[in-house]
């Protein structure tokens, strides 16, 4: 993208006139800027220099596709496949991977990825492993090998860029310190980080929780080195109006030690196993919090263990407003 049209954009959007800021983009794109309709969606989708509108980031993201933006495919991929500024369509979504994968080797590793996954045309898996019932109260389930090493290697490779320590802000230095209950690693795949791959979990973790895929946070990954663990906690959140009701959790290696699952309530203890997803509720049948779901990721003794989580709502949970007590 030419310089002038990203500083007079900027220049534009700080001053509070966001429709000469598009069209500053949009006059490159005219040109066959593909970056300048890149960088305007990527500006539509933050929200932050200009208002967000999501339809019009799909337009423009739309656009620098049409123009030959390899990564800007990838992005329209994630948001058609999650209905982010129009609709959720996973069969345009599989168009557009397959087109990206004539050129680009990602998208191309992306399609045998998902080509070995046995989907409908809506990207729900065909076929479920059995569910094996852990414990009734809480309710916590086991499906043996719902995921497959290539899968597990892929999400851990999505999240790892993403990572970063859990910490939280201090109240009284507001400098960031150790998570008091979380020691580990975790990373966030946002809606428009979400490979399609990593969508179609997704829609894993709803068929085996039998929850609507809307309800569903974004997929957290968690990366714990030798010692971290994260300690006894509730997944249901206080005073939240949307809650958590199910967790659903991958575990996408083994060979560590530690790292149990521990129910310690419920008597149970949960051995990760590459592959193995459990789901538990967090919420009774009257949606009352359960104490008995309480739970905790035992300490890792050696190595490193890497999980992915998926917390779900009891309704919709809107990714772009992103506010954890929603
Ligand atoms: O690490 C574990 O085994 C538990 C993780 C967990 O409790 C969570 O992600 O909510
Ligand atoms: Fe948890």
């Amino acid at each position: 993208m030419h310089a002038d049209t990203f500083a007079s954009a900027l220049r534009f959007a700080k001053n509070g006139q966001p429709e000469p800021a598009i069209a500053a983009f949009e006059k490159a794109g005219h040109l066959g800027d593909a970056s300048a309709m890149a960088e305007l969606a990527t500006w539509l989708l933050r929200g932050d220099l200009i208002p967000r509108d999501l339809s019009r980031a799909r337009i423009a993201l739309r656009r620098a596709v049409e123009i030959g933006h390899v990564d800007a495919a990838l992005l329209e991929v994630a948001l058609t496949a999650n209905g982010t500024g129009g609709p959720c369509n996973w069969h345009s979504a599989l168009g557009l991977l397959e087109t990206a994968a004539k050129t680009d080797p990602v998208a191309r590793q992306h399609i045998e990825i998902i080509h070995a996954m046995n989907l409908g045309s809506d990207g729900y898996p065909r076929r479920l492993p059995p569910a094996e019932v852990l414990s009734q109260s809480p309710y916590v389930v086991r499906f043996r090998g719902a995921v497959t090493p290539a899968e597990c290697l892929h999400i851990a490779g999505v999240g790892h860029p993403l990572l970063e320590p859990c910490v939280v802000v201090d109240p009284v230095t507001h400098r960031p310190i150790a998570h008091p209950i979380r020691t580990s690693f975790s990373a966030t795949i946002g809606p428009a980080q979400e490979t399609l791959p990593v969508a179609a979990l997704n829609r894993r973790f709803a068929a085996l929780t039998q929850t609507p895929l809307q309800n569903g946070e974004p997929l957290q990954i968690l990366k714990y080195a030798t010692g971290q663990e994260y300690k006894l906690h509730s997944d249901a959140l206080p005073g939240a109006t949307n809650q958590r009701t199910v967790t659903a959790i991958a575990y996408l290696n083994d060979g560590f030690g530690g790292g149990e699952t521990d129910f310690p309530l419920a008597n149970l203890r949960i051995i990760p196993r590459a592959g193995d997803i459990i789901a538990f509720t967090s919420t009774g049948v009257d949606g009352a919090l359960d104490p008995l779901s309480r739970h905790a990721g035992l300490p890792v003794t050696g190595g490193i263990k890497w999980i992915a989580t998926r917390w779900i709502r009891q309704a919709e949970f809107n990714a772009w407003i992103s506010s954890i007590n929603q």
